[in-house]
């Protein structure tokens, strides 16, 4: 069932009730808590002053949570896996190596010509 929503930003400091009764309710449907003080007529009709507008939360998108798309989801999985890590980290080594063998092996052929 939609309600109606106020904007009291302004009103705070000038509520005969204080602010603090208002900062209690904000976010939430203060119709009861409102009708409970008896509030006068003339505060029925200040309160006018402040409507911004209806709210209907059953036509508010429930909360969902988060969901990563697929491809980056694989690559949480990848970078998470053991196996995978410990290839990373010998290529790491291996690679260089390699490089520098492949280079003496040039330098020593070229000396031998
Ligand atoms: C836009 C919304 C509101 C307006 C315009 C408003 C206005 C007023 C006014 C004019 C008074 C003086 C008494 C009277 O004339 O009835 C008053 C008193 C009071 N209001 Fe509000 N009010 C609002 C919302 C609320 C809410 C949501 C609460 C509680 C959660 C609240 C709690 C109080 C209290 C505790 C008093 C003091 C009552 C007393 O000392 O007898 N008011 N308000």
């Amino acid at each position: 069932m939609p309600f109606k929503v106020y904007d009291v930003t302004h009103f705070l400091d000038d509520h005969p009730g204080g602010d603090d009764p208002l900062l209690q309710v904000t976010g939430k449907d203060a119709s009861d808590d409102f009708e409970d003080v008896g509030h006068s007529n003339n505060a029925k009709q200040v309160m006018k002053e402040y409507y911004i507008g209806d709210v209907d939360l059953s036509t508010m998108p429930a909360k969902t949570k988060h969901q990563a798309p697929v491809k980056i989801q694989q690559l949480q999985q990848v970078s998470t896996q053991g196996g995978n890590d410990l290839f990373v980290k010998l290529l790491r080594f291996i690679v260089p190596i390699g490089l520098l063998a492949i280079a003496f092996g040039i330098r020593n052929y070229v000396k031998t010509l």
